[in-house]
């Protein structure tokens, strides 16, 4: 795969003819995709439909897949699973791997952004499961990434947990100006979140459309509700 990292105005990942398969198995055949600078795009489709190696691929965690991939300089990844190495405190986690004096002052302002402003010596075994996420989206932020790439990041929370996180997405959204694809396999999620909306089927994407809804949103704005049906039409569910 040929990959690129450099800036450019108009889109901060561009991607081109991505392939992947597993043995015979296609899974990616041929997807093409654009974010713009600040752009949210929520990414469906079906359980198995090829989401989560479409973004690993666009992470360049897949050396293997064919197609082109040109990302900024700044990116980063936040899982379903939190990923922190038990045997750092968080502070450390949020830290690793970056350099520099104020490494430690730069990891301890992304835990008071993530609403984490007293945990930085716990260690991982000692939080909750969205206390968890909350320190992964720090370890992400810190980065100052141009793009986040979130495969499912709240889909192992509970119902409120996940409300809050939204909510922390909305928020950091507006003070960092980042982009982000947002894996996800709920409508209302993708709705209530990104600008666009891709759905992703027999390894091509057959949906592409905005979200033309204002901030903040609920389930219960005008308009909210058709643009459900029609996702959920495009994923085959039918009410
Ligand atoms: N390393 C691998 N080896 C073999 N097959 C794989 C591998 N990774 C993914 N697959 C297959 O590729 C297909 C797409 O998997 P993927 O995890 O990308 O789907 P998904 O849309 O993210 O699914 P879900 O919503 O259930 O998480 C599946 O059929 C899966 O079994």
């Amino acid at each position: 795969m040929a990959t690129r990292t450099e800036g450019d105005l108009n889109t901060v990942l561009t991607a081109g003819g991505v392939r992947r398969s597993f043995g015979a198995t296609v899974v990616l055949d041929g997807v093409d995709l654009t974010i713009a600078p600040g752009e949210v795009v929520a990414l469906l489709g079906g359980s198995g439909s090829g989401k989560s190696t479409l973004l690993r691929i666009l992470a360049g965690l897949d050396p293997d897949a064919g197609g082109t991939v040109r990302r900024p300089p700044h990116q980063a990844v936040v899982f379903q699973e939190h990923r922190l190495l038990p045997w750092k405190r968080v502070i450390d986690n949020v830290a690793l791997g970056l350099t520099g004096p104020d490494v430690r002052s730069r990891a301890r302002a992304a835990l008071a952004e993530v609403g984490l402003p007293d945990r930085d010596t716990a260690w991982p075994a000692e939080l909750s499961g969205g206390q968890a996420q909350r320190v992964a989206v720090a370890r992400a932020l810190v980065r100052e990434p141009e793009l986040l790439l979130l495969d499912e990041p709240f889909g192992a929370l509970d119902a409120l947990t996940r409300l809050r996180m939204q909510q922390l997405f909305i928020r950091l959204r507006e003070q960092h100006g980042f982009a982000a694809l947002l894996v996800t396999h709920d409508v209302d999620e993708a709705l209530l979140l990104a600008d666009r909306t891709l759905v992703l089927e027999g390894g091509r994407l057959v949906e592409d459309a905005p979200v033309p809804l204002t901030h903040p949103r609920t389930p219960d704005d005008p308009g909210f509700g058709a643009l459900r049906r029609h996702l959920l039409e495009r994923l085959g569910v039918t009410a």
